[in-house]
């Protein structure tokens, strides 16, 4: 069989499931050594893997392999479906925007949030616990919108909160109350997140979303956690209502991303322009 970037690709990412991410490398740079392979394959040896080879476990291993080629075969400003291409280039137009679009970014989304929740909230048919309803909201990682100040507003009228703690890396989210003045912790990620051991189940959640397409397509961080525990929440059906929180910077055409099975629509979006209903 010819030599190809792929075919190297699959059966290096074979061997690192089974020996070890280095084994794996070695065995790259002895087919280069060799003759086999063109230079190409050992300059592109991701970042993260060239600094600690022997620390990485083998799985992420090959997914800083899978991503890292994604991105170099991506060309830039070309829709593509590839999860760590779309990423990248998602994270990019966050990071390009200033702190001042920032700050007046997320006072747009709060005004939006401010004047459209409770109608959305109707319009969801989701009226909470005895008539009151609990939202989930998150704390802002670097570059995120950030609506601390509505959700302070929001606590002061006596509006339930909870901010959401990664308790496992493949669990679902967990939510606890927040109300200012909450003890926050650091937890996985660096995300501060709240203390305690009582869980509560929201309604209404605001998503973190690092892309969108107006359909209520999201892209998020890749950690699946969103997915997992709105799926969990409609198998066990327990009535709730997504606004996906979003830039304008961060939308993508309808065909820029191939959407799993998995992965749970947003009943809404909100950026700086407003709100956005897919047509459903
Ligand atoms: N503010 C906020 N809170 C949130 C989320 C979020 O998107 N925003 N989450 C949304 O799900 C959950 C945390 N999920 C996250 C998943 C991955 C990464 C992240 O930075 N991943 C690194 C890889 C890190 C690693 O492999 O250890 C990366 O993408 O480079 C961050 C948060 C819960 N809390
Ligand atoms: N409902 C689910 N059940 C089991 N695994 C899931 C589920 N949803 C996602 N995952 C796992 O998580 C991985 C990442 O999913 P995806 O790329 O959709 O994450 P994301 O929505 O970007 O992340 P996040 O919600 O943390 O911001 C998937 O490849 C899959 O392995």
């Amino acid at each position: 069989m010819p030599w190809s970037w792929s075919h190297w690709r699959a059966s290096a990412a074979r061997r690192a499931d089974t020996t070890s991410a280095y084994c794996a490398w070695a065995a790259a740079v002895w087919a280069w050594a060799s003759g086999a392979a063109p230079r190409l394959a050992t300059a592109r040896m991701p970042a993260a893997a060239r600094r600690k080879p022997c620390k990485i476990r083998a799985e992420k291993m090959r997914i800083l392999m899978n991503e890292e080629q994604e991105r170099k075969e991506v060309p830039s400003g070309k829709a593509q479906d590839t999860p760590g291409g779309i990423r990248h280039r998602l994270r990019s137009a966050r990071a390009a925007l200033g702190e001042h679009e920032r700050r007046s970014g997320s006072a747009a989304i709060m005004a939006h949030l401010r004047a459209g929740l409770k109608a959305h909230a109707a319009r969801a048919g989701v009226t909470g616990t005895s008539g009151a309803v609990r939202i989930a909201a998150f704390w802002p990682m670097p570059g995120e919108p950030d609506l601390r100040e509505l959700l302070a507003e929001w606590a002061g009228h006596g509006i339930a909160l909870a901010l959401p703690r990664v308790e496992r890396r493949d669990a679902p989210l967990v939510f606890l109350p927040w109300h200012p003045g909450s003890t926050l912790r650091t937890g996985a990620y660096g995300i501060l997140e709240p203390d305690g051991t009582q869980y509560v189940r929201p309604d209404i959640v605001l998503v973190p979303t690092l892309g969108y397409t107006l359909s209520g397509g999201r892209v998020g961080y890749g950690g699946g956690y969103y997915d997992r525990t709105l799926g969990l929440w409609r198998r066990e059906r327990h009535p709730h209502t997504t606004v996906g929180i979003a830039w304008r910077a961060s939308r993508l055409d309808e065909d820029a991303y191939a959407f799993a099975p998995h992965d749970m629509p947003l009943d809404a979006v909100v950026d700086e322009e407003g709100w956005h209903y897919p047509a459903r």
